[in-house]
């Protein structure tokens, strides 16, 4: 039944770290930053799935004024599978060419830079691809976890080093439609790092 699962996901949070409020005034600030700073760009705004897919439909829609020729694409971007520790390999795919992305000016949209490993493999590719820009707008930022040396441009928040959910991200595809971002129970992962 539906109202048994939504008790059971909530009752698997150990702290609401961000409200739906808290989350939507900075995302709503962020917005409005980016709509100034990219007002003349045309901007192509990538969000990685699937973790940054709600972020990214709250933030483009809090992008106001609209900037001229703003366009929405997706990439997929995988590496911590069913555990709680990146695998160290990031897998990129889906069906955006090298020719959308040359000379654009790509914005990416990310739920988290955590170790930092996928915020580094994407910024490698649409540069490769010949983007005229590569910036990076992350809901969430661990910077205890960095294994290399990454800082996105733009940030709603940093995180302590603890595994969240919630707001899109997940825990073995689990938590993701929750409206908040919360820090999962240990316990339930405990074992299956
Ligand atoms: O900084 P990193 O250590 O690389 O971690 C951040 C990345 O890991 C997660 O993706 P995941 O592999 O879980 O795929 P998902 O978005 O489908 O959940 C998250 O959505 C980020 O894309
Ligand atoms: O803390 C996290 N939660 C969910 N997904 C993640 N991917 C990297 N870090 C995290
Ligand atoms: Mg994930």
């Amino acid at each position: 039944m539906v109202t048994q699962r939504a008790a059971s996901l909530h009752a698997d949070i150990g702290e609401v770290l961000l409200t739906p409020e808290t989350i939507a005034q900075r995302v709503g600030e962020l917005g409005r930053e980016l709509a100034g700073d990219y007002a003349d760009k045309r901007p192509l705004v990538v969000g990685t799935l699937k973790g940054a897919v709600v972020f990214m439909a709250d933030l483009v829609r809090a992008i106001e004024p609209v900037p001229a020729g703003l366009s929405l694409e997706f990439i997929r971007a995988s590496s911590y599978g069913a555990g709680t520790v990146s695998s160290g390999k990031v897998a990129l795919g889906g069906t955006l060419a090298a020719a959308d992305i040359a000379g654009r000016h790509v914005l990416l949209v990310e739920d988290i830079v955590d170790s930092g490993r996928t915020a580094v493999a994407l910024v490698d590719h649409f540069k490769a691809a010949g983007a005229a820009s590569v910036k990076m707008a992350s809901l969430l930022s661990k910077p205890a976890r960095r294994t290399c040396a990454y800082k996105p441009e733009y940030l709603c928040f940093e995180v302590e080093d603890k595994f969240v959910v919630g707001y899109g991200l997940d825990f073995d595809e689990q938590y993701r439609s929750l409206p908040y971002v919360g820090v999962l129970r240990p316990e339930l992962y405990t074992g299956f790092e």
